[in-house]
């Protein structure tokens, strides 16, 4: 019998095809199939050594067959071509730029080099995989699975290979011998004994230690007796084993652990034996500091959880709606997280809009358990609320919400929390309804921690809210696993390896994200406003070089444009200052953190359904979770610095465009930069991240037909003029320009109030709530704000 055709069988009764598939990936009598299977297609390992439910995972099987007719056929193209191979030509000077002194002229290229798509840089680990190779979608499997990516732009890929990248490679079931086996296959010259040794030694030292929750105390266990004992000898994690008052161990707990409190000149034969399952008790307020410590002595803590074997937590009744249709990139992340019949802890990167709610739901009802979900805002939390009753079959008396207004438990002894990251992590001023909340959430274990846009978290608020949690399994959600602090890595050890990360390219050509046409317009200074950039602080600089009217005409030109296209236009500025100009001028409506809630629903809700705005300008407070799948094309006109986040999380406002699928469509992103200034520099900073996704960003220097646009501003030297003096008069201009008084919170509440019935679950907010948050706007308000918009309303 087949094994797909096996697997669908495996799961009666469900809806779909797919999702009969995700819920066999633990079919343990897949284990024999995998290895009659193993000649014809080789299943790049199969799982730690600890692991008794060891299944191949689907998504990474590699048909060996297959991949070496293809470099057969690719070996005989390539006879039959004349093709110059010697490094020496002179053709391939232009090398030098990219390898700088390093000579690999002494690498022994294998004859057949060229139907061979990777190149291992023996120096630092460097892959670079040939994207144009026939079987470069075999080899980007491979490589995606073991390595970093660094760049994949349509023509060659960059991965890296780090410490972190192999062991997540081991924790999705990958064994070493087969890495090395089909990297040997794929790259163009035998592999360098330091990439060998590399491997090899990553690759051993992961998973012989494991984080084990049992009845509320954390365990470090291991059936390495001498890696115990080397752990113990460091001084870190010897201070992080509980003291014998504070260890409260459970004499049910079996055997396993607990070594004598003196550890100098450790026994091996001091541990307890429990089917070889050795170790010693932790205690909570540690468990990050000996993660951390463990990675640091290249022996990452390996946490995965048996849900399946568990039966001292309660089980939630909880499965995805019947007609849920999964996506197979969401399917695939799945599989890297459950891939052996456990949970394994991670993190899952996946565009914006490409639907990591649904593959958070979808790991919910995979595990069964009580689950907490942390998400970055209160609006947020109603958003997870309501995506959990539209895809799942969980009852909303299991869901329970703990947030500044809400402080509810779960009746039944299995459910759902949902909160923010800060309502869990602040530790002051708690209300004695909060401090009970948090007596709730701290004295259970919990079988899943989903953790919503990890990568935006302060560090130690983050910090916080996660060791004050004891969860079994835990998974990270975001889009862009960038910062522009240090602190990413803290992710690897405080959640886990990253699991997956999707190509945005892959998922814009299957039509599940819009594709996107990016350009960077040049806006040369007017002399005026040159003359005064270079006299002026930084302040002003940064004002005028948004202001220079040049760009103000861009924009107008490209306003008029799209609308005429029949496009809808989100115009972003970080300065408020500006974006009132702009948007004043051009006569569109603006939002901002002094935008009165009614206001925001009033124009977000014009945007969406009347075909007389079709443009509105944001200020930062639109820049994540707005949900305007009517918005096609951005202009960012004033952005923050060389945030790379930003930048991927405004162009993630297009990606969900709703006409994505229609024939031909592209969104539009510009980014408008005023030369020769600091811009510039900003700029080439911002769009890396995006860059290496995929994205190409066309510089224009001219818009054609500029000229001719119809009222177009400023054009006399006297109105440019006018211009510049009217903001250098107005001392607030510059105070006024960053958009400070509200959140992110607020905007999204905009559209929570505008759209009951989509994604956003606004209508949870009670009429008393409402209030609340109108009444905390009037206070957060600059008082210049509310005597305009008091202006503005006599003038109605
Ligand atoms: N398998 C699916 N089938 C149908 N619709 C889906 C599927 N997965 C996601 N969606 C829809 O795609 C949209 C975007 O999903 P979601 O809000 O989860 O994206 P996201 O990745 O969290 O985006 P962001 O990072 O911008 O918040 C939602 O409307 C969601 O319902």
């Amino acid at each position: 019998m087949s094994r797909t055709k096996r697997k669908a069988e495996a799961t009666p009764g469900h809806g779909s095809a797919k999702r009969a598939r995700f819920d066999a990936w633990d079919e343990s009598d897949d284990d024999k199939d995998a290895v009659n299977d193993h000649e014809e297609n080789l299943y790049i390992g199969s799982v730690c050594s600890s692991s008794k439910k060891a299944v191949p995972p689907r998504g990474l099987t590699i048909n060996l067959t297959a991949l070496t007719r293809k470099l057969a056929e690719e070996r005989k193209r390539e006879r039959s071509e004349i093709i110059p191979t010697s490094l020496d030509s002179p053709q391939n000077n232009m090398y030098s730029d990219i390898f700088g002194d390093h000579d690999f002229s002494w690498l022994d290229l294998k004859t057949d080099h060229a139907s061979r798509p990777l190149w291992v840089n023996p120096e630092d680990g460097h892959i670079i995989l040939e994207a144009f190779s026939p079987i470069a979608k075999q080899a980007q499997e491979l490589v995606a699975a073991i390595s970093e990516p660094v760049s994949r732009p349509s023509c060659i890929h960059e991965y890296k290979l780090t410490s972190q990248s192999l062991y997540t490679a081991v924790s999705v079931g990958l064994q070493t011998e087969d890495i090395l086996d089909v990297l040997e296959r794929l790259s163009k010259f035998p592999l360098p004994d330091t990439i060998v040794a590399f491997i090899r030694d990553r690759t051993s030292s992961y998973g012989k230690v494991k984080l084990v929750l049992k009845h509320n105390q954390y365990f470090v266990e291991s059936c390495h007796p001498e890696t115990l004992a080397l752990l113990l000898k460091d001084p870190i994690i010897r201070a992080a084993r509980p003291t014998a008052s504070q260890s409260a161990s459970s004499p049910s707990i079996s055997k396993t652990s607990y070594l004598s409190t003196s550890v100098a000149g450790i026994d091996t034969d001091d541990f307890e034996d429990d089917d070889n399952v050795q170790g010693f008790e932790i205690s909570d307020a540690q468990v990050d500091n000996v993660k951390k410590r463990c990675s640091e002595l290249d022996c990452p803590i390996l946490e995965e959880y048996d849900f399946h074997n568990d039966n001292r937590n309660h089980s939630l009744v909880i499965d995805l709606r019947p007609n849920t249709a999964i996506r197979a990139y969401q399917e695939t992340s799945l599989s890297k997280m459950f891939g052996n019949g456990r949970a394994r802890s991670g993190i899952i990167v996946l565009p914006c809009g490409a639907g990591k709610t649904l593959v958070g739901i979808m790991a919910a009802c995979t595990i069964k358990k009580s689950c907490l979900v942390l998400c970055t805002s209160s609006v947020s939390v109603m958003q997870w609320k309501q995506q959990f009753m539209q895809w799942s079959t969980v009852k909303e008396k299991q869901i329970a919400l703990f947030t500044a207004d809400q402080k509810e438990t779960f009746a039944e002894d299995s459910g759902i929390v949902i909160s923010t990251y800060s309502m869990v992590g602040h530790t002051h001023n708690r209300s004695s309804e909060g401090n009970k909340m948090m007596e709730f959430i701290t004295s259970r274990e919990w079988g899943f921690l989903l953790l919503d846009e990890v990568h935006v978290v302060p560090a130690t608020m983050f910090h916080r809210a996660i060791t004050t949690i004891k969860a079994h399994s835990k998974l990270g959600l975001t889009a862009t696993l960038v910062r522009e602090d240090d602190k990413i890595v803290d992710l690897n050890y405080m959640i886990g390896p990253k699991l997956y990360e999707a190509n945005w390219m892959d998922l814009a050509a299957q039509g599940h994200i819009a594709n996107v046409q990016c350009a960077e317009v040049w806006c040369p200074m007017t002399s005026e406003f040159y003359r005064q950039y270079l006299a002026v602080s930084n302040r002003k600089q940064a004002l005028l070089s948004i202001m220079n009217p040049t760009k103000f005409q861009a924009c107008q030109f490209l306003v008029q444009y799209h609308e005429n296209r029949g496009d809808k236009i989100i115009v972003f500025s970080d300065n408020v200052y500006a974006l009132e100009a702009y948007a004043g001028r051009l006569g569109k409506q603006f939002i901002h953190g002094g935008t009165s809630q009614a206001d925001r629903v009033a124009i977000l809700s014009a945007f969406q359904r009347s075909s007389d705005t079709n443009t509105i300008f944001l200020s930062k407070v639109g820049d994540t979770s707005l949900d305007l799948p009517e918005a096609t094309c951005l202009i960012q006109i004033a952005s923050h610095f060389g945030s790379r986040r930003q930048e991927a999380q405004r162009l993630g406002r297009i990606l969900r465009a709703r006409r994505r699928n229609d024939e031909g469509f592209n969104a539009f992103f510009y980014s408008l930069v005023s030369k020769d200034t600091h811009e510039m520099l900003y700029s080439a900073k911002r769009q890396q991240f995006l860059i290496n996704q995929g994205y190409a960003f066309k510089v224009i220097t001219h818009l054609e037909g500029l000229e001719e646009t119809e009222d177009l501003a400023f054009r006399t030297r006297d109105e440019r003029i006018e211009l510049l003096n009217s903001f250098l008069a107005s001392e607030s201009a510059a105070d006024l320009g960053s958009d400070v008084h509200l959140g992110e919170d607020d905007i999204v509440g905009a559209v929570v109030q505008l759209l009951p019935a989509q994604r956003t679950g606004g209508s949870n907010l009670s009429h008393i709530q409402q209030k609340k948050r109108q009444k905390k706007d009037e206070a957060s308000r600059h008082p210049l704000f509310v005597k305009r918009d008091k202006a503005a309303r006599k003038t109605r």
